[in-house]
């Protein structure tokens, strides 16, 4: 008999080799599966794999976050986006953000407005400085909310306190390309030694296209503003919310008495010699409304093509009408129309039909639109005397007539 070949001398014990075989190669494979799979989970592309059609849609599970799918994705993976997918998705993302509460405004009575009005809190956390990783939503929001850069700003609402600064600047965040900080930065007048870097740090991301903005009044009237504003960039849009010289005293007035209600009366703050009828121009409630005079300082170093008067009065009367203007000088497409007003009775202004963040109607708070004191009739005549030749200059100097002298 022929011996048996090695086929047939282990006839038994070659299936049982080939199916070892087969397991060790199943667990390799299992093994590098899982491995790649972990790596995958690592490089967070897991919940992103359904791209943007499904993660700009759906519930979120966070309070007020866009959906999960959206945020969840990476940089990388929002990199392999179409561009307008990707401003698409990081609008919503800062939109998500600034409904947060941020920092307060370091101005007392405008904490007091953002502390009514979280919804509406830009702040330097809207800006940025509230970023805390801490804070933000699992996944990789933190990283995705580092997105854009911060610019410093290219619009400045410089003035005047109590014009209706805060109501400009809310209304205009409403814009999609417009960023503001919500708190006065007080930069180039109470800051300027910290530095650009400082303020350029206080400012919120932006994304291409998008206006970096902040107000804080008191540049107007700040000597040094001019020039440290033009220093920066001197192609700088600035923009001044003006009023009647006279409620904007009155306005003024009624602020400080809201903290202190011991001081004097306006009627004897106002004279330096009240039987002579000689107005106390050393008085800031005073001398801020002597626009004429703080604009000569405004023009030496800015051409008045580059500034915006806003009407104060308007701005109450018809928003959506001044809103147009400011969105024209910024070169912004007209998206802030009547239909985002409407007028509240009860607060006697007008509103946002959507607040921006919160799509709830919102006004401002109580310290915005007080109950002035009466003040006696002949001392407002006095004042309207008093600032009649300063206004009709600065109707000349901005070619503006904003008729507050009948
Ligand atoms: N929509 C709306 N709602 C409420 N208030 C409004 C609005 N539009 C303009 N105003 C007027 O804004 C005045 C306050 O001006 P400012 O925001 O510039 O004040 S501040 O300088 O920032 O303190 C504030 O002044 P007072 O009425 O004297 O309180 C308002 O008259």
């Amino acid at each position: 008999m022929a011996p048996a070949g090695p086929a047939g001398a282990h006839p038994t014990s070659a299936e049982p080799l080939s199916r070892s075989v087969f397991r060790k190669f199943l667990l390799v494979l299992c093994s590098l599966l899982t491995s790649l799979y972990v790596f995958y989970c690592l490089a967070e592309r897991c919940q992103t794999l359904s791209g943007p059609g499904v993660g700009l849609s759906g519930s979120s599970a966070e309070a007020g976050a866009p959906d999960r799918g959206v945020l969840a994705g990476g940089p990388r993976e929002l990199a392999m986006w179409p561009a307008a997918a990707q401003r698409k998705r990081l609008l919503q993302l800062q939109q998500w953000r600034r409904r947060r509460p941020d920092a307060p405004p370091d101005d007392r009575d405008e904490v007091a407005w953002e502390e009514e009005t979280p919804g509406l809190a830009g702040g330097p956390g809207g800006s940025g400085a509230g970023s805390s990783v801490a804070e933000a939503p699992p996944g990789t929001l933190a990283l995705l909310l580092d997105e854009g850069t911060k610019q410093l700003p290219q619009a400045i609402i410089i003035g005047v306190k109590k014009g209706g600064t805060r109501a400009l600047l809310e209304f205009l965040r409403v814009h999609p390309d417009v960023r503001a900080v919500g708190a006065e930065p007080h930069f180039f007048d109470r800051s300027y030694d910290k530095g650009l870097a400082w303020y350029r740090d206080l400012m919120p991301r932006t994304l291409e296209g998008q206006i970096t903005m902040e107000k804080t009044p008191s540049y107007f009237v700040t000597r040094e503003a001019p020039a440290r504003i033009s220093a920066m960039s001197r192609d700088t849009k600035l923009i001044v919310v003006v009023r009647d010289p006279v409620t904007r005293a009155i306005s003024d007035y009624t602020q400080t008495l809201s903290k202190r209600p011991d001081i004097p009366t306006f009627e004897s703050l106002t004279f330096k010699n009240r039987s002579a009828g000689l107005v106390d121009t050393s008085w800031s409630a005073i001398q801020i409304g002597i626009y004429a005079k703080h604009l000569e300082k405004w023009l030496r170093h800015f051409p008045l093509g580059q500034m915006l008067f806003v009407s104060g009065e308007r701005l109450i009367s018809d928003p959506a009408g001044e809103l147009g203007r400011v969105q024209d000088f910024l070169g912004l497409k007209r998206i802030i129309t009547d239909k985002h007003f409407y007028f509240n009775k009860t607060k006697g202004f007008p509103c946002l039909k959507k607040a921006e963040g919160s799509g709830k109607p919102h006004c401002l708070g109580k310290t915005k639109g007080r109950t002035h004191p009466h003040i006696d009739r002949e001392v407002v005549r006095r004042l309207r005397d008093f600032y009649r030749p300063f206004n009709r200059k600065f109707y000349q100097m901005t070619g503006l007539d904003f008729g507050w002298d009948g």
